[in-house]
């Protein structure tokens, strides 16, 4: 039965749509806890679309549960989370001109680079995650980086075409989360999980979180947020 952590991003993009003061994600992370969230989920981006500095600071001051802060591995946000010290940081890719992240973190080909930013991390006792597509070569090579959790990203199987490629992609993460379990790493899934889709990924054992946000802010729109995430802690832990 995984944990879930509730990305509170979409809360910010309301409130940066008029460069505003709410809604206020903050609100929106105390109500996720109340609602019966495991862990809050924050996604500081270097183009500050959406949370801000100022949202890390007070959310580290007031989230009691989990607080997992999303970055990009370069130096201006290693510094600041040294400084905020979440619980956890999770390493994703980023693009200025994405909608939302496209793919996973290439540790292939970035290894050096993540290796010194999640070494900064880890002295700093601040577990670190990598937000990875389903693939051997990027799992076995986040081993070698010595972090505490892969992200599996869940995208491919969220926007699958057909139940068939649905099914191939769900394949391909059990796959990935049985290989990341053989190696000692936690599993995490995430990006693009809704209340339609998200049962199968929690069912499938090993995998310790989800994180999900975009679909529980829509869906608070209608019906709060805390019912909301009541609602979707119900499905990943049925
Ligand atoms: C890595 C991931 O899939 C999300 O957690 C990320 O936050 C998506 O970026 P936006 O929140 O900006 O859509
Ligand atoms: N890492 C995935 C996440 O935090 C939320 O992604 P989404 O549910 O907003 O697509």
């Amino acid at each position: 039965m995984p944990a879930l952590g509730v990305n509170i991003d979409h809360v910010a993009t309301v409130r940066q749509a008029r460069r505003t003061i709410e809604p206020d994600p903050v609100w929106a992370a105390v109500l996720a806890e109340l609602g019966g969230a495991d862990g809050i989920t924050l996604h500081l981006r270097e183009d500050r679309r959406h949370i801000q500095d100022r949202d890390l600071q007070v959310m580290r001051q007031t989230v009691q549960v989990k607080m997992n802060l999303e970055m990009a591995a370069e130096e201006e946000m290693t510094a600041i989370a040294l400084s905020v010290k979440p619980d956890q940081v999770t390493l994703v890719p980023e693009k200025r001109e994405e909608i939302t992240t496209e793919g996973g973190l290439d540790v292939v080909a970035h290894a050096a680079k993540i290796k010194t930013c999640a070494e900064q991390l880890k002295a700093a006792g601040i577990e670190v995650s990598l937000f990875i597509d389903p693939d051997e070569r990027q799992i076995e090579t986040a081993k070698t980086l010595q972090v505490d959790a892969i992200e599996l990203h869940t995208g491919r199987y969220a926007d699958a075409a057909n139940a068939r490629a649905r099914d191939q992609e769900f394949d391909q993460l059990v796959t990935a989360t049985h290989l990341g379990i053989d190696h000692e790493l936690l599993v995490h899934m995430g990006h693009g999980l809704t209340y339609r889709n998200v049962s199968p990924i929690a069912e499938i054992d090993g995998v310790s979180e989800l994180n999900i946000g975009h679909s529980i802010v829509a869906r608070a729109l209608m019906v709060g947020f805390e019912e909301a995430v009541r609602e979707m802690k119900s499905l990943v832990t049925l």
